[in-house]
């Protein structure tokens, strides 16, 4: 044998319009260059080639059950993450149901929310809208499937507001952030946050002349840089270690080595800062974040790496290979 060292196959299972926007040429080449080579995966043959790394995001049962009927076939090879880890972020009550047990609060919660699961909690969250409510909220569709409809949110302003929602759905607390959302890409042990458009603030005098609702979609995209050019430049950044701390804690408790998560820090609240996580997305846009072309390379090098020592872990459901320290 020559001294050559093996090169890696990763395989990759995405959709058409990820693998446009990931699989880019700067990452081929980076890959091609650290001997890593990533080859496509078509969802609807059998899955039989050798492969060191799968990594996708298909949302349909069917591909969860052939990764999982894969996993026991092909023990070796490593799948990043798991379907039933990734199931738990199609779920906007189960996505952040999690920040809790991180016991990083109250500088880390999430805001108050709601489910409303047919039109008849609808009819009965209308009827005792009193106290469990302060306008604004913002109603957001129940699943985060990867659907356009799954990014369709509602400002509500007050009560008429709420009767053509379209259960289920949770309502959420509108929390007033200074219209910035700190973004933070998790890529294994790495971390990387940045700024991005939100909404404005509301007071309570504007909101008498917003009408009853106002619908809007994935807003922080708006901009083709994500980040809309002046707003927020003078906003500071949240602690870098606080940063790392929560993005660590939430690898773990989760389980997920691709992921980001959309913090907002509330305005105004004395000298102490708090923060809130308001949605967690699975395998998100890389491409995006500045250098992802190497910090993908890296996680790709390190993860097969790390687990020619972990033989007895490969490929075994829930592992988590690439646990963030
Ligand atoms: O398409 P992109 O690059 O805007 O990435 C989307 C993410 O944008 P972000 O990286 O957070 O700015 C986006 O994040 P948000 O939900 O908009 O915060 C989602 O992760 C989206 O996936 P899905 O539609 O929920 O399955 C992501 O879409 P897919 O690329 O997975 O289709
Ligand atoms: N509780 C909230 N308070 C204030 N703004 C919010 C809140 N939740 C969401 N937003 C704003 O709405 C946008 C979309 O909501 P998000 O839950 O991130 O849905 P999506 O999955 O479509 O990105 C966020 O990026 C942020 O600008
Ligand atoms: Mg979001
Ligand atoms: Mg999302």
């Amino acid at each position: 044998m020559s001294g050559e060292a093996k090169r890696l196959r990763i395989g990759y299972a995405l959709e058409p319009k990820k693998i446009k926007s990931f699989i880019t040429p700067s990452l081929l080449t980076h890959t091609q260059n650290q001997g890593i080579d990533l080859v496509q995966i078509d969802p609807n043959k059998p899955l039989t080639q050798p492969l060191d790394a799968i990594i996708h995001k298909l949302h349909s049962p069917d591909w969860d059950q052939k990764l999982l009927h894969f996993s026991s076939q092909f023990p070796n090879t490593l799948v990043i993450d798991s379907p039933l880890a990734i199931q738990r972020l199609r779920d906007r009550v189960s996505m952040l149901d999690v920040v809790a047990q991180l016991n990083l609060s109250p500088t880390l919660t999430t805001p108050k929310q709601v489910y409303i699961e047919n039109s008849e909690s609808l009819l009965d969250c209308l009827s005792d809208v009193s106290e469990d409510f302060k306008f604004p909220v913002i109603a957001k569709p129940l699943v985060a499937d990867g659907s356009a409809i799954s990014h369709n949110m509602t400002l509500v302003f007050n009560r008429n507001g709420l009767k053509n929602l379209q259960p289920p759905v949770v309502l959420q607390d509108f929390v007033n952030h200074g219209g910035v959302i700190f973004k933070v890409y998790v890529v294994g042990k790495y971390v990387q946050c940045v700024k991005r458009s939100s909404l404005p603030d509301i007071s309570e005098e504007e909101m008498g002349n917003l009408g009853d609702a106002m619908p809007f979609s994935q807003i922080s995209n708006l901009h083709s840089s994500g980040y809309k050019a002046g707003v927020g430049d003078d906003v500071e950044m949240p602690p870098l270690s606080f940063v790392n701390q929560v993005a660590s804690a939430l690898g773990k408790a989760l389980n997920l080595n691709l992921f980001n998560f959309d913090m907002i820090r509330e305005a105004s609240v004395g000298h102490c800062s708090r923060y809130y996580v308001i949605d967690i997305n699975y395998f998100p846009g890389y491409a995006k974040m500045p250098s992802y072309e190497s910090v993908m390379t890296d996680f790709f090098k390190d993860i097969v790496n790390q687990n020619s020592v972990t033989v007895t872990a490969k490929g075994q459901e829930n592992n988590n290979h690439e646990v963030p320290s």
